[in-house]
């Protein structure tokens, strides 16, 4: 990888968006760092790693929102090479009760967002004649409906198919886009997951993760580290011959 090598992250304040921050500055990678906050916390640690980093406040709902980010991370870092489209929301409750205010807030982040990522990135990279990697956040939902995760899963199959679908149409200018699919990370999601199930369900609070994490064949709950190295390879030359994939990366929970 070229010294210069700039990656954008969304979602970088905190859990796996922070996690693949703090690898790709260790893989040499100058960094973007998007949040409805700046993540300026995360910027420190990047620059303590010893690359730069910007933070910008941006809401990926908002599609000049994103495609200013995009153009603000090429004039403050000289370039852009691997955008990550990793902000995203959970929605925990039955099929039969979710309301339309909260399915479309949740396509809003999980969706549109993903989709104004992918067409700020393209953007970009055609301008500047760059063969960029585009990486988007599904998960283990977006390859298997998940009961009381409906609508999530919902919104990480379509993730999927925007994936595939930019892959084969941004392939003759080498851009690559690809996925990645986490299982169970043990990041504030999860805790609010836990949380809402319990609220719902009447489970303790703590069952359903642990109910979750006792289904991973490897024994135990996933790290934002683990899914970083993942994403490492995705952002890095060795994945040059991948295109249009969303690769599970869980610990043997699904099975695909
Ligand atoms: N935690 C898990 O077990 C799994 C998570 N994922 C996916 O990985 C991604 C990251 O998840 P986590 O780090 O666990 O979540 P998290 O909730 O810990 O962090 C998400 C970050 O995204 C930001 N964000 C939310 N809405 C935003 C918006 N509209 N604009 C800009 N930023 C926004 C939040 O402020 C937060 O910093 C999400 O897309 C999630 O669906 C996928 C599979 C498993
Ligand atoms: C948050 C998430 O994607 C799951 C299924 O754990």
């Amino acid at each position: 990888m070229a010294d210069s090598s700039v990656a954008l992250v969304t979602g970088a304040a905190r859990g796996i968006g922070a996690g693949i921050a703090r690898r790709l500055a260790a893989d040499g990678f100058d960094l973007a760092l998007v949040d409805l906050s700046a993540p300026e916390g995360t910027a420190g640690e990047v620059r303590e790693a010893g690359r730069r980093a910007v933070a910008l406040a941006a809401d990926v709902t908002d599609r000049d929102a994103v495609f200013g980010a995009v153009d603000s991370a090429v004039a403050e870092l000289g370039g852009l090479d691997v955008v990550v489209n990793n902000a995203g929301i959970a929605l925990v409750g039955p099929v039969t009760d979710v309301s339309a205010d909260e399915l479309h807030r949740l396509f809003a982040v999980n969706v549109n967002g993903v989709l104004w990522g992918i067409q700020a990135a393209a953007a970009s990279f055609q301008a500047r004649g760059v063969r960029g990697k585009i990486i988007n956040a599904s998960s283990i939902a977006g390859h298997e409906g998940f009961a009381m995760l409906g609508a999530y899963s919902a919104t990480k199959f379509a993730v999927r198919a925007l994936t595939q679908a930019a892959a084969k149409e941004l392939a003759a200018k080498g851009i690559t886009v690809n996925a990645y699919c986490p299982g169970v990370v043990g990041t504030d999601m999860w805790v609010e997951i836990d949380k809402r199930f319990a609220e719902l369900t009447g489970a303790d609070e703590g069952e359903t993760y642990a109910k979750f994490v006792d289904g991973i064949a490897l024994g135990r709950a996933q790290t934002p580290e683990d899914v970083a190295a993942f994403v490492s390879y995705l952002a890095g030359p060795d994945s040059d011959y991948m295109t249009g994939q969303a690769g599970l990366i869980d610990g043997g929970l699904v099975f695909r």
